[in-house]
């Protein structure tokens, strides 16, 4: 991994671990608002999200907002299977925390990406082309990896993100998968 990538992750994790909870709140609901605009996100019904950690921009509030829709989250990879799960959300508190200390629902729903009409891709910083460096641990990219030869299979993928955390350029490796969309609280960047 380049010296750049990773120090670009340390400041940009910063810059959004800093946010206050105030500064978050409005980021939130104004994302939202970005959101519900999008026909990717207006015809799905079931939605990926995440569980937000770290500074993450934070979009659980989606689930009360939009009670017609499904939302799932991100089950971490038993061996062997290197790819992420999605496992159906209700809304409530989660108890289990996995190895990173990220809650997930323990039992419902679970499928693969393949069963999501629209996944809403945490990342670390994103550029408006639609590159996306995350965590570091290639598991977006792992479990998507069948869209470098079916762009189009599968569900749309919308990164979301602060808007601090948008730079000019990112560089990309062969293994990236590149995202459709990403919202900020800002605004709606179209990518593809
Ligand atoms: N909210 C959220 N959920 C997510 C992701 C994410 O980016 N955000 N992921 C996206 O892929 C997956 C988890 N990926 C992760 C990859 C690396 C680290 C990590 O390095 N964490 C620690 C150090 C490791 C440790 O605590 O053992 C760190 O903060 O440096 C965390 C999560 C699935 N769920
Ligand atoms: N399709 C793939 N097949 C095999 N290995 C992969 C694939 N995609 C990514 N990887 C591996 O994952 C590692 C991390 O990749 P990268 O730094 O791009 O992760 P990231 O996108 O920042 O993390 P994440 O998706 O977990 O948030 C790389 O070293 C790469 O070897």
């Amino acid at each position: 991994m380049s010296e750049s990538k990773a120090e670009l992750r340390r400041t940009m994790r910063n810059a959004r671990r800093g946010l206050s909870v105030y500064q978050q709140r409005l980021a939130a609901h104004s994302a939202i608002n970005s959101l519900r605009t999008a026909p990717e996100f207006r015809t799905a019904r079931r939605v990926g999200i995440y569980w937000p950690m770290d500074g993450e921009l934070n979009l659980l509030g989606l689930a009360r907002r939009f009670p017609d829709k499904r939302f799932y989250l991100p089950l971490l990879p038993r061996e062997p299977r290197p790819h992420l799960r999605f496992c159906h959300w209700r809304g409530g508190a989660l108890t289990f925390r996995n190895r990173f200390g990220i809650p997930e629902p323990v039992r419902g729903d679970s499928r693969s990406p393949l069963g999501l009409d629209l996944v809403l891709v945490p990342l670390v910083a994103f550029d408006p082309s639609g590159a996306r460096l995350g965590m570091g641990a290639g598991f977006y990219d792992r479990t998507f990896a069948f869209k470098r030869h079916f762009p189009g299979a599968g569900p749309a993928m919308i990164g979301a993100a602060h808007q601090l955390q948008c730079v000019e350029h990112l560089p990309t490796d062969s293994w990236d998968i590149p995202l459709d969309a990403v919202v900020t609280d800002r605004r709606l960047y179209r990518c593809r």
